[in-house]
């Protein structure tokens, strides 16, 4: 790009040496110029102004261009003197001549022109200085201008060449561009091209690639489908030949075991045979050879007395033999008698133990007899009882405590409510109990009287005696084999640990008095039993033993065992304690309550907030008949049966009372169930302890599941309803009341027994 450089450098030079020489002329000339405008304003030849102001013009602008700035009032001044003096005479016409007197007016016009004339002179001598300038200039302008079309003509070829090599390269740029834009678009065309043959490919392969996975996932599935199917088969296989084998393994160890079976027990009844029959012969023999025994033995003491007593005679007579000759005869006539007598008493023996064998043979018939008619009397015990009802319900109401009695006397901060027994003189069935008093909207007060009957109602002067009485008959059903279920059911302070648990005479340790006595007068008919005791208890849904260590109370949580086969219940890890007297039992009652006091914050505390129960185990053996027997009394004192509503517990006691509410709640569900699977199965016995095939939620509470064979089936339940004596207590006299009725018409096993509750 030399061109246009080149041609900046020319224009420069030119501008500044012209500025340079012109400026510095223009300024000698100001004088002149100014005269020269005021003398062309007044020619009236047509001087023509625009030429000198554009002159002025170019001058002033060339002179500008020398770098110093324009004055006002120089060059500007004068070329405005020269334009105001032509705007003078628009159209450059003549001006106007001035007015004179003609008088005076030659005169005065000859000065003027002289005057003129001699300003034209001077005039004519500076426009020739002035032309000589302009020519000087002129010739000046002339060169530049040829220098200048020079250098233009220059120019111009340059430019030409510079743009004919500008079309040139913008041509080939344009081919360039083209031709990369073709390439752009035919390497995009390519590459969109290649990127679809590349998605295509992609999409070809994926889809291929998803067509051979699911291919191989099937094939997978399949194999391992197959493979599944397959190692059933060969485990199904495998089980049915090891069922088979086990199958064909127990069925000939059952028959070889049937066999062995009956081998022993046709071995076991020879042997019992032999055996009975040994010991009858043994035995009755052992019995006859006593009987000789004593009998001889009593003869000889008898003889022995007789000889002694003889001797004493004899000895007095010898004595007396000089002085009483007359008696001697008579003495020697006594004792032939008595020697005639000895034979005849020797006689009367001989039928004395004729006699006396066989009233042992006799009184050996009656034993076997007594053990059949044992036998029988179970059997009859045991359908009195069913008769009766296999679940029964006693209440009991508390008499007024000494406390209670003085306060309800003294100021009457302590009243009674008003409980009636209507027929206590005769049946001892009934009891009727006034409600609330309720006012209706007229403003009267009425009070309700709810009447209730049960198995036996026992009124405030009961003693526990009295109340063991009624029960005992449960208490030989379990020495009979059987298990009997006997629970305390109330509110708290209503009375149920004096009834179950008084130490001198509540229901446990009478019921172990009573089992010894009878234990014992079973002996005699061949009964030995043995007896344990286990007392364990329930406190919020945990499992406690009362006979362990006091420190391990809410810490070693006991687990519930249950036997089907045998119907039996353990809690293994319980203290079982052996009964081997009618005394140990006040150890074990004590131990209890001392480890339940230890548990306590307060008095009576524990007792009122868990459940009890006293299991006590009997089991019986009978050498004589092989008759064996396995009852167990459970004896349960309830925790207080409060409703949640009205205790206004919170936190643990809160749990501790839904605990209890839930338990008792479940209670209650167990026994409707048994009811309600009883009538269903029409009282048939079920020797599952279960319920006739119906479902008896006895897992829905710990209390429940531990007496589940003791609740339902073959056994026998005793409810006791404790009744508090206090009108302060008569809402929950009454719920409790309507409990116990509600179980009392629960029929379970063959006797059915009709009550109204009255709600
Ligand atoms: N029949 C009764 N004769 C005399 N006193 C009785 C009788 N029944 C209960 N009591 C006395 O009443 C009080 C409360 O009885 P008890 O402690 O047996 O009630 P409880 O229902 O077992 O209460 P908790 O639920 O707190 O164990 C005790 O002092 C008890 O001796």
């Amino acid at each position: 790009m030399s061109g246009p450089s080149t041609t900046r450098n020319h224009a420069s030079s030119f501008s500044s040496s012209t500025a340079s020489s012109y400026g510095s002329r223009n300024a000698s000339r100001n004088a002149d110029t100014t005269s020269l405008g005021t003398s062309v304003g007044s020619r009236p030849n047509g001087y023509r102004p625009h030429t000198a102001m554009s002159l002025s013009r170019s001058t002033s602008a060339t002179g500008n261009g020398g770098g110093r700035p324009a004055q006002p009032g120089s060059e500007g001044s004068s070329i405005g003197t020269i334009a105001e003096t032509t705007s003078n005479n628009p159209r450059g016409g003549e001006p106007k001549a001035p007015t004179f007197d003609p008088s005076s007016g030659l005169e005065y016009f000859h000065d003027m022109m002289k005057e003129t004339m001699e300003g034209l002179k001077s005039q004519r001598v500076g426009l020739a200085d002035v032309a000589e300038m302009y020519k000087a200039r002129i010739s000046e302008l002339e060169a530049i201008k040829s220098q200048l079309e020079s250098n233009n003509i220059k120019l111009t070829s340059e430019i030409n060449e510079t743009r004919s090599s500008l079309f040139a390269n913008t041509a080939a740029l344009d081919e360039e561009k083209r031709a990369r834009t073709r390439d752009l678009e035919d390497a995009h065309r390519r590459h969109r091209n290649d990127l679809e043959d590349v998605e295509e490919k992609h999409r070809r392969e994926s889809e291929r690639t998803r067509r051979d996975a699911e291919e191989e996932l099937s094939r997978t599935r399949r194999t391992a489908q197959e493979e599944t199917d397959r190692l059933l088969r060969v485990h199904r296989e495998e089980l049915a030949e090891v069922e088979r084998r086990l199958r064909g393994e127990a069925d000939e160890e059952r028959n070889r075991l049937l066999q062995e079976m009956k081998e022993l027990s046709g071995q076991l009844a020879e042997a019992r045979q032999k055996c009975e029959a040994d010991v009858g012969a043994v035995s009755r023999e052992v019995e006859s050879v006593k009987g000789q025994l004593s009998a001889r033995e009593a003869d000889l003491e008898r003889e022995r007395a007789q000889s002694a007593s003889l001797r004493d005679k004899l000895a007095e007579s010898a004595a007396n033999l000089a002085s009483l000759d007359g008696t001697n005869k008579a003495m020697k006539a006594n004792i032939d008698f008595l020697e005639s007598d000895n034979q005849q008493q020797s006689q009367a023996f001989a039928e004395l133990h004729a006699r006396m064998q066989a009233a042992i043979e006799e009184a050996e018939r009656s034993r076997e007899k007594l053990r059949q008619e044992e036998t029988l009397r179970r059997k009859l015990h045991n359908q009195v009882q069913e008769l009766k009802g296999n679940i029964r319900v006693f209440c009991r109401v508390r008499p007024l405590l000494p406390s209670e009695a003085e306060a309800a006397a003294d100021d009457g901060s302590v009243a009674p409510a008003k409980i009636a027994f209507p027929d206590q003189d005769v049946d001892g069935k009934e009891i009727t109990v006034q409600g609330p008093e309720q006012k209706s909207s007229l403003g009267t007060v009425t009070t309700a009287t709810h009447p209730f009957a049960f198995d036996r109602v026992f009124g405030p002067a009961a003693q526990n005696a009295d109340v063991f009485d009624e029960i005992s008959q449960l208490v030989q059903s379990a020495l009979d084999g059987y298990n009997v279920c006997i629970f305390c059911y109330g509110q708290t302070g209503s009375g149920k640990t004096h009834t179950m648990s008084a130490p001198a005479d509540g229901m446990i340790p009478r019921a172990v008095a009573q089992i010894w006595q009878q234990a014992k007068g079973l002996e005699e008919k061949g009964w030995r039993y043995t007896m344990t005791g286990a007392f364990v208890e329930v406190y919020n849904e945990s499992l406690n033993d009362l006979l362990g260590r006091a420190e391990d109370l809410d810490r070693k949580k006991l687990e519930i065992r249950h036997d089907a086969q045998r119907c039996k219940t353990s809690v293994p890890g319980a203290t079982t304690v052996a009964l081997d007297g009618p005394d140990a039992v006040h150890a074990l009652l004590a131990r209890a309550a001392k480890n339940r006091s230890v548990a306590a914050t307060k008095a009576n505390e524990r007792s009122s907030r868990s459940h009890s129960v006293f299991m006590l185990s009997l089991q019986g053996a009978n050498a004589l008949t092989g008759e064996r027997s396995e009852g167990v009394l459970n004896l349960v004192d309830l925790a207080g049966s409060e409703r949640l509503a009205h205790s206004g517990a919170t936190g643990d006691r809160l749990k501790e009372t839904q605990n209890i509410n839930r338990s008792l709640s479940c209670l209650g569900d167990v026994i409707a169930a048994l009811g309600a699977a009883s009538s269903s199965s029409s009282g048939a016995k079920k020797a599952d302890g279960g319920a006739g095939g119906g479902h008896v939620p006895y897992r829905n509470s710990k209390l429940t599941y531990l007496l589940q064979y003791s609740l339902g089936g073959n056994s026998k339940t005793l409810m006791f309803v404790m009744v508090s004596p206090l009108l302060a207590h008569l809402g929950e006299t009454l719920t409790s009341l309507k409990f116990a009725t509600k179980v009392h018409n629960t029929h379970i096993g063959t006797a059915r027994r009709q009550a109204k509750v009255k709600d």
